[in-house]
């Protein structure tokens, strides 16, 4: 079956027990509204095809600033959400009865921290059931209060999950079991799910997931946004370009005398070209073919830091980092070394790093082989990123 997934934040609680002078999903933490932090991570998915949020009657205002530069195709605009959680998320869900949607994710604004780990756990549980819940399993002793605060006894935690959001459900299951429960007074869409029969899958959840509910809250989850952990990625590219008649090469954006040009459909800058497919192979975005096809016209003759500042461009939009690049150039002429540091230059200045994080080395091949003969020469480029661990 093919999937049209559709994800509703509900944000329009009143946030009575956070007790901020705003409801807690449009305070800033960690930068942005509470409500931002899950939006984006929504969007930025390719298998949900459409974002809901409702809000509170009156909240037009707060979301607008909330969701400022979330400009999205995948976007909607908000609806209007009821009294309880219950009839926020019924009213999503009308709004978005009769569009083809086969399933929905259900999430609570207050919850930031969602990642991409559990939206993937739950996508994959709808495979092959029509309800996954993001939970995790109980770890403390439960007690049951009695009279007075003291216990009336100990509950059996064997078996028991906290249940979080996303909570996510084929689509027409879920409508018809809010509108067939609309009177049941429940705290989430799975407790509906159980009265209408429909079998739940407990997918594991995270602590970074928790949901902003007391003053306190805040602080904690503040702190878990902010540890952004950092991965440490290598990629390699390699480039060959054969020599034909001419007076120059260029290599690494620098212009070399020579007897001779590189012969290829762009500028040839065979250096240039293995240092952009070594940051492609770094963030696993195929290579330059793919994004510069030889085929096209449009590339005909161009400078090879177009294609070059793509590749950086793709790596900071990831919110990554180029540590370092090393490429080594291998030729018997013309003579690399008189050019190393106008090409580090040249390099640091389009991809916007200090000189020092680029290193451009040269060797021959003591006359062996094609680049031995002069028949053409290569170029091996190494580079390192650092992107943010995927959330
Ligand atoms: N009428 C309501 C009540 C709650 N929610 C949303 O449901 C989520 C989880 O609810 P909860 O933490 O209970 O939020 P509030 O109802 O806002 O909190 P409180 O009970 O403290 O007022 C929140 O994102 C909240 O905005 C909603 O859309 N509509
Ligand atoms: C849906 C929910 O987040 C699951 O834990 C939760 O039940 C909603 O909040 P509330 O505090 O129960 O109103």
């Amino acid at each position: 079956m093919v999937m049209k997934t559709a994800a509703i934040i509900v944000a329009a609680g009143k946030g009575v027990r956070a007790g901020s002078p705003t409801p807690k999903q449009y305070q800033s933490i960690a930068g942005r509204p509470v409500l931002a932090w899950s939006l984006e991570r929504f969007l930025a998915r390719d298998d949900i095809d459409t974002v809901l949020c409702v809000i509170a009657d009156g909240a037009g205002a707060l979301y607008d600033a909330a969701t400022i530069g979330f400009a999205s195709a995948r976007l909607r605009s908000p609806c209007t959400g009821g009294a309880a959680r219950q009839a926020s998320v019924h009213n999503g869900l009308k709004t978005l009865a009769g569009q083809g949607f086969t399933h929905v994710l259900v999430h609570d604004a207050a919850r930031p921290g969602i990642d991409d780990d559990t939206l993937d756990r739950l996508m994959a549980a709808l495979d092959t059931v029509d309800g996954a819940l993001a939970a995790l399993p109980v770890s403390d002793t439960l007690k049951a209060g009695g009279d007075a605060d003291v216990i009336a006894r100990t509950v059996d935690r064997t078996g028991l999950w906290a249940a979080q959001t996303p909570q996510a459900f084929a689509f027409d299951r879920l409508l018809a079991a809010h509108e067939k429960f609309a009177e049941r007074e429940v705290t989430d869409d799975a407790a509906l799910a159980e009265l209408a029969g429909i079998a739940v899958k407990l997918v594991p959840g995270s602590l970074r997931n928790m949901k902003i509910t007391r003053p306190e809250d805040f602080a904690i989850v503040e702190r878990l946004l902010m540890e952004t952990t950092y991965e440490f990625r290598t990629g390699h590219g390699y480039d060959v370009h054969a020599f034909e008649p001419g007076d120059h090469v260029i290599l690494c954006g620098v212009k070399i005398p020579h007897t001779a040009k590189l012969k290829g459909h762009s500028d040839a800058d065979a250096g240039m070209h293995a240092l952009t497919d070594a940051l492609f192979g770094a963030i696993g975005l195929g290579d330059i073919g793919d994004h510069f096809p030889p085929s096209d016209p449009q590339w005909k003759g161009a400078a090879s830091q177009v294609f070059l500042k793509k590749a950086v461009n793709e790596v900071v939009a990831r919110g990554g980092s180029i540590t370092h690049c090393d490429i080594t150039l291998i030729c018997e002429k013309p003579k690399i070394g008189p050019h190393r540091d106008a090409m580090r230059m040249a390099l640091a200045r389009i991809m916007g790093l200090a000189p020092d994080r680029i290193s451009v080395k040269a060797t021959t091949t003591e006359r062996l082989g094609f680049t031995g003969r002069e028949e053409g020469l290569a170029a091996m480029a190494t580079a390192t990123v650092r992107l943010p661990e995927r959330l």
